[in-house]
């Protein structure tokens, strides 16, 4: 099949996610909160959708761009790094886009940064003028200096790079950083931000022409469901109705709130969708206010 062929007319949808490494686990548990559910293949490199025709394909994070662009799978779950790194490729040969992010998913989040020897004086991003740069995401970075107006020399390399800089191979480098750690061991400093990056679910520019687009449809309201609850909460309390606009003003983050009489007295009971985090200091906050039996239960769907 060429690159950029219409993926074949198929009646199940297949989404190609990480075998291991950082994203496999999270996109796996992602998709089952989704309602999938799938029989592994022997090999663990197929799962076949047992709730919905929708199946997996595991492979190594740096295929999945490709995959999608080859038509052999439909929808992908990959860092936002490796998609553009992938798609500033396919670019600068002059290949058409043909996929792109269709949701960030809330996981994997880095960012992709240059960082400099701890002894540089860093005032700004022209400093790296004339200066050799290590990187796994050579297209990236060419495109942010061309951006800039900085000529510098793009070193690729496929891993390790943060050691480059002590090996003599390079002057900086412009690497995935999560908490700084792997920066720190060697003695390196993050400068500028090239990218933020987290999962994303990458599928085609061009609709579906077939039950895929059912599929996909089905899945993304699935999905939004599921992005939507993260960190909301039911918060349920009783109160006298007199407190209830003080009340209501301590949770601007309620939505949809219901207020129930409680028979034959001035109380009501209330419940609430709370979409912010629902920490101590907050239910300290409205027993205060004149809240009391404060439940704060978990949501686990929700359909709108
Ligand atoms: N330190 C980090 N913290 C959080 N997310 C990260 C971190 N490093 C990388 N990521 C994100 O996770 C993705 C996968 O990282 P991982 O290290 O599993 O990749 P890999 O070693 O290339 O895996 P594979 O074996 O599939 O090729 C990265 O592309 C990035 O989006
Ligand atoms: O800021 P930190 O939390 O230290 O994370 C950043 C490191 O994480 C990733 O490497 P990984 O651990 O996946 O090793 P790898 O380079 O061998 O893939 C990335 O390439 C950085 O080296
Ligand atoms: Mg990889």
């Amino acid at each position: 099949m060429s690159p950029s062929a219409v993926p074949a007319v198929r009646d199940r949808l297949r989404i190609a996610i990480q075998k291991s490494g950082r994203l496999g686990e999270p996109a796996r548990a992602l998709l089952a909160s989704c309602g999938l559910a799938w029989r592994e293949s022997r090999d663990r490199l197929f799962c076949y959708g047992e709730t919905l025709p929708i199946d997996l394909l595991l492979v190594r994070d740096d295929d999945i761009p490709g995959l999608i662009a080859d038509g052999t799978c439909d929808l992908g779950i990959v860092g936002r790094n490796v998609l553009l790194e992938q798609a500033g490729e396919r670019a600068r040969t002059g290949a058409a886009a043909t996929y792109r992010e269709w949701r960030a998913l809330g996981f994997g989040g880095c960012r992709l940064a240059i960082a400099v020897p701890d002894e540089w004086r860093w005032d700004a991003a022209g400093d790296l003028a004339g200066k050799r740069i290590a990187t796994s995401y050579p297209a990236l970075l060419s495109q942010w200096l061309a951006a800039q107006g900085i000529d510098a020399e793009v070193v690729t390399l496929s891993g390790s790079v943060e050691i480059a800089p002590r090996l003599g191979k390079a002057d900086a480098i412009c690497d995935l950083v999560s908490s700084g750690a792997t920066l720190a061991a060697n003695h390196l400093k993050a400068t500028e931000t090239l990218l933020q990056s987290e999962a994303v679910l990458a599928g085609p520019i061009a609709p579906f022409g077939d039950v895929r687009a059912e599929l996909a449809a089905l899945l993304l309201r699935r999905l939004d469901a599921v992005l939507g609850l993260k960190d909301s909460k039911l918060l349920m309390f009783q109160a006298d109705s007199i407190d209830v606009p003080a009340l209501m003003q301590l949770l601007p983050d309620a939505e949809r709130p219901t207020v129930l009489r409680v028979d034959g007295s001035d109380r009501v009971a209330l419940q609430a969708l709370c979409r912010g985090a629902m920490t101590w200091q907050r239910l300290e906050d409205l027993k205060r206010a004149g809240a009391d039996a404060l439940l704060v239960l978990p949501v686990e769907r929700m359909l709108a």
